[in-house]
């Protein structure tokens, strides 16, 4: 995709993050979008599972994994949904960085490796410095799991 991430509008200091920082060599780099430019409600990434991020059951994927790949999805898709509530261009300042304080999933199958997975995400409520956000994960029409995040946008200071 030539279209400019989420997570690449992110500020130097917060592009380290494990599961998204473009400056983490050692991390994930999780990639998000608007799904529709025309229509940004929803949000869209892809990831493939290599081999070692199996959760010692052959060929299924790694819980931890799937949580890390939702909660950097989720709080990009908050800050995204923040930034065009303001009429603003992500990344501007005063910057919109949101953490996580609750991400619950329900695993509703194994996740596989080495197919591309799609993850999706809506803010569906955003409230002074609060986000609520639903995810799901899938591989092709496979969906295999589901999780609701509560995102807290950090104070400027
Ligand atoms: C410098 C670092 C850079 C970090 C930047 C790194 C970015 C990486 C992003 C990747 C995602 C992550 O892994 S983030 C890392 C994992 N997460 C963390 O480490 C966060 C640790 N927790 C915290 O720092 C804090 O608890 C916060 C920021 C989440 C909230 O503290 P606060 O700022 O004092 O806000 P507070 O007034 O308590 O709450 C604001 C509103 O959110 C609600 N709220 C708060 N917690 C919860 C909760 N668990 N579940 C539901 N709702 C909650 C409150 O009721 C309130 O709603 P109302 O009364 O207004 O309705």
């Amino acid at each position: 995709m030539s279209k400019k991430a989420f997570q690449d509008s992110y500020s130097a200091e917060f592009s380290h993050c494990y599961g998204c920082g473009r400056d983490n060599p050692h991390g994930l780099q999780l990639k998000s979008y608007w799904l529709n430019d025309e229509d940004k409600t929803h949000t869209i990434a892809h990831f493939t599972p290599k081999p070692y991020h199996t959760g010692g059951v052959p060929n299924n994927a790694y819980g931890g994994l799937i949580a890390s790949l939702l909660d950097c999805h989720g709080t990009a898709s908050a800050a995204a949904a923040a930034y065009e509530t303001q009429g603003r261009k992500m990344g501007s300042t005063p910057v919109l960085r949101f953490v996580t304080a609750s991400l619950s999933i329900d695993f509703l199958r194994p996740t596989p490796i080495g197919e591309e997975l799609t993850l999706c995400g809506k803010v569906t409520q955003l409230k002074d410095r609060k986000a609520t956000i639903t995810l799901s994960l899938s591989a092709g029409n496979m969906l295999c799991a589901t999780g609701t995040m509560t995102a807290v946008r950090l104070k400027s200071e």
